[in-house]
């Protein structure tokens, strides 16, 4: 591998920071490998949380309670810093409570590894690079003159819906009514319930809001913004920020293995240990015949409206395999008698391999919470999707799934969000065998094929890429 040094020999750096979310971490993960493949080197800063979920089990060393100064995973540096609560039981408490404590401790602690390992000796750092929702990072990247990039990890549809709502950009009337429609360059007419929660006046959640607010009204913060997404998915909404505020597609930030890429050059974290079983269950199934369901790490459905889920799978009766975080969180089982009657026809688990579950020739459709990382694993998979968005930015994705990709269809949801089961069982005959469903399944092939190229040597992705580090190496020489 090419390593860069500018002038004086020095290396040449980036640092990644995110806080403990599967669903952060990898993506920034997956573009430290295309940056470390370009010859760049990589640290990544996250909270201790995530070595003692993930990395503790790793360790040779017989001392696991205390936290390696740094460790290294698939040529990344891995530095731990504390988000200011002590143990793993402290983080049961509230999102919002969260994003306070590690408001006030994360730029401390982030600050003190940057004077700990990059100032002064030959380790530099270029750049910062960090996730929406701790735009702290910025400042103390700022204090330290350092350049600082976003790695936004929704979809671009959202950034833009969000720089033109809290930049007051373009018109958005009142959302209470749910006829309410907008209209913004780059998309399809929203309405009410096609925009992100945060922009609502309903929406109930505090501090995220406020956290994008801040961000969004103060982007001179950032030198690039890098989307995980990719050009040709995105198309009309990238070229409608084009002079306003440029946006970079790098991904999608997928594991490689569901790019045609060997699995073993992949990089990433899991938070909960997947059940492998369900792959040996998926070879027993014939192909295009099992619905996948899932609801990504954070969203709990209530006993009633899984039951109602339920009884529309028990009517269909196509197999399914549904991941029902059962024992992690506040989430109760199914019911006894649902586990009994479906016992050849479904199957149940707390957690599952879920990209390696969506490229399975035998899953049909996912019936998804569109949480991008979801939706994006779907894309690059060719799987056709039921979108059942819950909150922040879902309900676009789902927009994105049935009004721009076109590859699948939305349930309809009553005024308390709730999914009846005529209307689960209504979609997935409509996207297994109904008028549309071919079409979605032809377009679902046609993004699966685009997500490859734009990650291939000279596709849309790649190119943004190098573009990114030969901006960051500024003057830097290359060193074979
Ligand atoms: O059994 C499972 C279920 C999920 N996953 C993985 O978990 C991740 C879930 O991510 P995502 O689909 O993005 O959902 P959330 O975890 O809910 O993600 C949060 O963060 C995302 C990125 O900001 C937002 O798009 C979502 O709305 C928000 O809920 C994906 O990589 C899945 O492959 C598994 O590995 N096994």
């Amino acid at each position: 591998m090419a390593f860069l040094e500018d002038e004086n020999k020095e290396e040449v750096r980036v640092l990644l920071v995110a806080f403990s979310a599967q669903g952060h971490i990898n993506p920034l993960l997956r573009l430290g490998k295309n940056l470390l493949s370009k010859g760049l080197h990589v640290t990544l800063a996250t909270t201790e949380l995530v070595y003692h979920r993930v990395f503790k089990s790793t360790t040779t060393s017989d001392d696991t309670t205390t936290v390696p100064t740094s460790i290294t995973a698939d040529g990344i540096q891995v530095i731990f810093f504390s988000d200011g609560l002590q143990t793993v039981e402290d983080h049961k408490g509230g999102l919002d409570e969260y994003m306070e404590v590690i408001g006030k401790f994360g730029p401390i602690n982030l600050s003190n590894i940057i004077k700990n390992h990059f100032v002064g000796g030959s380790k530099k750092l270029a750049c910062i690079i960090n996730n929406p929702f701790i735009p702290w990072v910025a400042d103390v990247a700022t204090e330290f003159n350092i350049p600082c990039a976003c790695l936004w990890i929704q979809p671009c549809a959202l950034f833009a819906i969000y720089y033109r709502f809290y930049n007051n950009l373009n018109n958005f009337p009142t959302l209470t009514d749910p006829d309410t429609s907008v209209e913004l360059p780059g998309f399809p007419q929203l309405q009410t319930q096609d925009l992100p929660t945060f922009v609502l006046p309903s929406n109930p959640f505090g501090t995220f809001p406020k956290l994008l607010s801040d961000m969004l009204q103060d982007m001179k913060k950032y030198k690039w913004v890098l989307t995980n997404s990719f050009y040709e998915l995105e198309k009309d909404v990238i070229d409608s920020m084009f002079g306003i505020f440029p946006l970079m597609t790098v991904g999608p930030l997928v594991p490689s293995s569901l790019l045609g890429e060997d699995e073993n050059s992949d990089v990433g974290i899991e938070m909960w240990k997947p059940q492998d079983s369900c792959m040996e269950w998926l070879n027993h199934k014939p192909d295009s015949s099992v619905i996948y369901i899932s609801f990504g790490s954070i969203t709990i459905l209530s006993s009633t409206q899984k039951e109602s889920i339920a009884n529309a799978l028990k009517k269909t009766k196509h197999p399914f395999l549904w991941v029902i975080k059962e024992g992690t969180e506040d989430e109760l089982p199914l019911p006894k008698e649902f586990m009994e009657e479906t016992k050849d026809q479904g199957m149940v688990i707390p957690w599952c391999p879920q990209t390696k579950v969506l490229a399975h020739p035998a899953v049909a459709c996912f019936l998804t919470h569109c949480g991008w990382n979801s939706t994006l694993e779907a894309i690059a998979a060719g799987t056709p999707m039921i979108g059942y968005p819950k909150w922040t930015d879902q309900p676009t994705n789902a927009k994105l799934i049935t009004d721009v990709f076109h590859t699948g269809i939305r349930l309809k949801q009553d005024s308390d969000g709730f999914v009846a089961t005529e209307e689960v069982v209504k979609a997935i005959e409509q996207v297994l065998e109904g008028p549309s469903s071919e079409e979605f399944k032809k377009n679902a092939a046609e993004l699966k094929r685009a997500a490859r190229e734009a990650v291939a040597k000279g596709g849309s992705s790649d190119r943004n890429i190098q573009s990114f580090v030969d901006e960051i190496l500024g003057n830097s020489k290359i060193h074979h």
